[in-house]
Parts: structure tokens; sequence; C-alpha cells
């Protein structure tokens, strides 16, 4: 691979993952200083079970103090996770010039290569990464010309599986927020018509020393909802402050037939800030892992701000309507402080106007 495509794609060398030291280009510093890791504490993600009659009081509790949950009985077949699995494993064993055939092309979400915002960061991330927008049809056929099917069918069964249940998610996220069946479909995200979905399948390989190198460094989800599979543990949240501990990571734990539900921006936005957009990174250990992100959000000509008026909640409305291309613009260049740059802010005018005069110039 040239320089010039992995500056840009923010990718490993190919050799990389074979390394037995750690090239300076991925060895993050003090890594595990500060903030500390919470292996057994206080804290335990909440686990739901979707058949819960109390369903919309646990989600609604679980998004604003977490952010994040784990969900049971989600009705998804094992034996599809299975199929996913080894599918993932087929694709990410091609080798390296076969993948960059699929490389993502400037300016589009869909392929191999890092994450959007993988160039913000100091250090490279310990993972490969392949987002599917729409059919993977096109990609697959490049990668194996003569037998993608079995991969398609997969990808497309997963697709549909997870995009129901994401709806069925959203359901129960917005009735907590004290909407009513009925108001449900006037939402712009309240229907699967009306959502956009991006999977992204994402490899871990093994590390011999995991304590120095990420699979991702901390960020927050831009979607509304992300839902993740996960076959082994890695993932980590930040856990804010609280009267039991300072701010820590909380190990997300593997829970066999389960996925992990996240928070991001636009649900933050939606629920004018009462909905945590919990911050999360992967980290790496000595045997390989495999994740697929599924992330939900409105589609692209759509405009999401807070659903305060609908509600009819006293509070006025927190950020400006934003489309989710619009955000990924501001976070490509903002990363973590992109929020700010669409908050209406009376009290601090200094920064904020500097920021949104940056996201409307971004947005012209
Ligand atoms: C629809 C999406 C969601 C994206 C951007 C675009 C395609 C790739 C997604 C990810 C995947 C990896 C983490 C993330 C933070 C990243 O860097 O790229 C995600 C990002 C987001 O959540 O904004
Ligand atoms: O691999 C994981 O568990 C999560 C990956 C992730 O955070 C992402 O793709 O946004
Ligand atoms: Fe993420």
């Amino acid at each position: 691979m040239s320089l010039h495509t992995t500056q840009k794609l923010k990718l490993h060398h190919p050799e990389t993952f074979k390394f037995d030291s750690i090239p300076d280009s991925h060895a993050w510093l003090d890594l595990h200083e500060h903030p500390s890791v919470e292996s057994i504490g206080p804290d335990t993600i909440p686990v739901i079970d979707l058949n819960d009659p109390m369903l919309i009081e646990k989600i609604g509790k679980a998004c604003e103090e977490w952010g994040v949950f784990i969900i049971s009985n989600h009705g998804i077949e094992p034996e599809v996770l299975n199929r996913l699995c080894s599918q993932m494993h087929r694709l990410f064993a091609l080798p390296e010039e076969v993948k960059l055939k699929v490389a993502k092309a400037e300016g589009t979400d869909a392929g191999y290569g890092g994450g959007a915002i993988s160039h913000l960061f100091s250090k490279f991330s310990w993972s490969e990464g392949f987002s599917i927008v729409g059919s993977p049809v096109d990609h697959a056929q490049k990668l194996w010309p003569d037998n993608y099917s079995s991969f398609c069918e997969v990808i497309e069964e997963y697709n549909k599986a997870t995009k129901s249940l994401g709806c069925r998610l959203i359901h129960a996220i917005l009735l907590s927020l004290g909407f009513s069946e009925e108001e449900l479909y006037q939402i712009p995200i309240g229907g699967s018509s009306k959502i956009k979905t991006v999977m992204n399948l994402n490899s871990y390989p093994a590390c011999s020393n995991p304590d120095q190198v990420l699979g991702f460094p901390p960020h927050t989800d831009s979607a509304c909802v992300t839902i993740v599979y996960q076959n082994g543990s890695g993932l980590q949240v930040l856990r804010r402050k609280d009267d039991i501990a300072p701010t820590r990571w909380v190990i997300v734990p593997a829970v066999p037939n389960t996925f992990v539900v996240n928070i991001g921006d636009l649900m933050h936005v939606l629920s004018n800030g009462r909905f945590h957009n919990v911050v999360h990174r992967v980290t790496i250990s000595k045997t390989n892992r495999l994740s697929c992100a599924y992330f939900i959000g409105p589609q692209d000509d759509v405009k999401l701000g807070p659903l305060s008026e609908l509600a009819g909640w006293e509070q006025s409305p927190l950020y400006r309507p934003v489309k989710w291309p619009g955000l990924l613009k501001i976070r490509s260049k903002l990363n973590d402080k992109a929020l700010q740059a669409i908050k209406i802010d009376s009290s601090s005018r200094g920064e904020g106007n500097r920021i949104s005069f940056e996201f409307y110039a971004l947005q012209a």
C-alpha cells in the first residue's frame, strides 16, 4: 500500500498487525492512567429484556442515565449472527490489495477503510472497517467476482432484521419521552420508511501488546441509535462523574445473544439533551474480535431538531435542527465539539458565535 493511500484512509500498514513491538503511529501514551477502568465496581450496564412489561420506563431511564444498554430477547436468530461472523472473517481475511479495490472513495461513506473521523486523532486505530450503505452487491462483486451471493444474502437478512429491531427500539425510546402511539408517526424518525441505516463491519486483530493500542479512540456516534453486535468484549463506555465515583471507563460485557445499544448525537439533540450520547472506545486484546455497528438515523434530506414543541415541554430548544450529512461534515472538522456548533446558547456568546459561524460556513 502506498503511503498516500495509507494516510488518506488512515489505515494501518499491511504489516502492522504482525509486528511484535507497536509502531509509534499506533502506540498511545498513558492510555490507561486516566480516567481509570472499572473492572469490578458499582457500575453495571443496564440489561433490558425487550419483553419486559416495564420496557418503556426502563429504556427511558437507561437512555438518560447511561446512554447505553444491553438488550436481550431481541428475536434475531443466533444462526444469522453466526453466518454474519463467518462472512466478516472471510472479508477481512482477503489480501490487502483485494480489500483496497473497494476502499472508501473521497466523500463517500461506503467501503473499506477507517472511520469517518479517524483523521482527527493523533494515532492510528488497531482495526479495519467496511461500511455498507444500501446494497452491498457492487462492492461484494469486486471482492469475490464469482462468489459474492453468500455475503450479500446474510447482509440483506441481517439488515432487514436489525432495521425492524431498530424501529421497535426507536418507538420505545420515543414513547418514553411521553409521545403517544399516534404522535410517533409525525416524528421524522418514527417509521421504517423514514430512517436511513448504515452498517459498519469491524475487525480488531489480536495484538501482543494490547495495552498500547486502541481499536477505536473515544468518540460518540452521530446517529440516533447504534445497535452493536460483538463476538467478544472490548467496548468501554465513559461513565460520568457521580456520587459514587469520578469519571471512569466501564467495560461493556459480551453477553451471548444480546446486542449493545448506544445513544448517538442525533438522539441527544432530538431529546433536547435529555438522553446521553455516550462516549465510548474500543480496546484490543490478545485475541481477534469482530463487531458490527448498525447506525440508525434520519434520511439525508431530513432536518432533525429537539422535539420540544411536539411534546409540549416547557424547556426551550437547546439545538438548531440539523441534517445527518450536515452533522457528519461538522464532526469531520470539530469532532467532539460538533454539537456546540449547533447549540443555541445565549449565555456564552463569544465562543458560541465563533463556532456557529463555522457551522454556517460549512453548511453553505
Ligand atoms: C453514517 C456514518 C456513521 C459514521 C460516519 C458514517 C460512516 C462511518 C461511521 C463511523 C464508523 C466508526 C465510528 C464513527 C464515529 C466513524 O468515524 O465512522 C462512525 C461515524 C459516526 O457515527 O458519525
Ligand atoms: O466495536 C465496537 O464494539 C464498537 C465500534 C464503534 O464504536 C463504532 O463502530 O462506532
Ligand atoms: Fe461508536
